[in-house]
């Protein structure tokens, strides 16, 4: 028996319309499931965690990368594996994963109950999926997410605050320790730290990022002015952004970034908090369909 938990509100309402396909394909072919609908932020570990103890062979997360971060929270270092049908804004698990965006096949998928093991990271309390920013995205998620403007702008929303942070928002002092090594850096507008490839709805930020190679990449984004910022921006779709001077990469199992000023964390797409982070890699700790 398969567990699914859907997060009936992510992608602006997509998973509710995700979830009803699911359903019909199920019920039609007499497969036999469970389902539990999320009620509010952190419900789905609270069930993953729950299913962990009845005889499920494996949870589906219906939602977008918040819902998948949060499953994963649930079942990692478990026995039993995480299937993902996406049904968010941004779906960059699926894309790293090439989980297929249509529900029948990314259901097709989780069926075939192919198991993969992937690393995750700690955080100190919560676990990364798939990627973290640390600076001026983690701003413009925040301040795109309280907006009362997303309504109108939707998903062009993150565009109207990139426009407006890029005159506003001061780019910081920053040390990176991987590894017990240190790097300052100096005017830093952003760091991710990835397990997968993209972020932020296709952002191929940490290009040759793997989730099952036990390392995490590293792309610190800083001495640019805004202009250059913006004249190099649409390369980061491609990865090609990594061959600028303003852009540093690197790799480490044990990473601590610290800062001049608190700056804004966002894990997995949904706000986690301020620096100073902790982020130690969990190899082969999450099973996936
Ligand atoms: N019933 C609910 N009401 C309010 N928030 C919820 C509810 N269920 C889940 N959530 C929260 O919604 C957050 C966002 O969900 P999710 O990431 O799945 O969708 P999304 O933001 O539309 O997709 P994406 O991250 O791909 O853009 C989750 O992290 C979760 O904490």
């Amino acid at each position: 028996m398969r567990l699914f938990i859907v997060n009936k509100r992510s992608g602006r309402g997509r998973g509710k319309k995700v979830w009803t396909k699911v359903r019909q394909i199920l019920e039609i072919r007499k497969i036999p499931y469970q389902v539990e609908f999320t009620e509010y932020p952190g419900h789905a570990t609270e069930i993953a965690r729950e299913a962990v103890h009845s005889n499920i062979e494996a949870v589906v997360a219906v939602g977008g990368d918040g819902t998948l971060h949060e499953v994963g929270n649930g079942l990692v270092g478990t026995e039993i594996p995480l299937g993902y049908i996406p049904a968010g804004s941004g779906n960059d698990f699926a894309r790293a994963e090439n989980i297929p965006r249509d529900p029948e096949q990314a259901l097709e998928r989780i069926l075939r109950h192919q198991v993969r093991l992937i690393d995750t990271a700690d955080l100190g309390g919560k676990v990364l999926v798939g990627f973290t920013g640390i600076g001026f995205d983690a701003q413009i998620a925040d301040l795109a997410n309280k907006s009362s403007l997303k309504r109108f702008f939707r998903k062009f929303i993150y565009l109207v605050f990139l426009l407006r942070c890029l005159w506003t928002y001061r780019p910081t002092k920053v040390t990176i320790s991987l590894d017990g090594k240190s790097y300052h850096y100096d005017g830093v507008w952003l760091i991710a730290i990835n397990n997968t490839s993209f972020y932020g709805g296709g952002m191929k930020i940490c290009p040759d990022a793997q989730n099952d190679d036990g390392w995490l990449d590293i792309c610190c984004v800083k001495y640019c002015r805004p202009r250059t910022l913006l004249r190099v921006f649409p390369q980061v779709y491609k990865g090609t952004h990594i061959n600028h001077p303003f852009v540093s990469i690197h790799r480490g199992k044990e990473i601590t970034v610290q800062s001049e000023r608190p700056l804004i964390i966002h894990v997995d797409g949904e706000i986690y908090g301020t620096t100073p982070l902790s982020v130690t890699i969990r190899p082969k700790s999450l099973r996936i369909l």
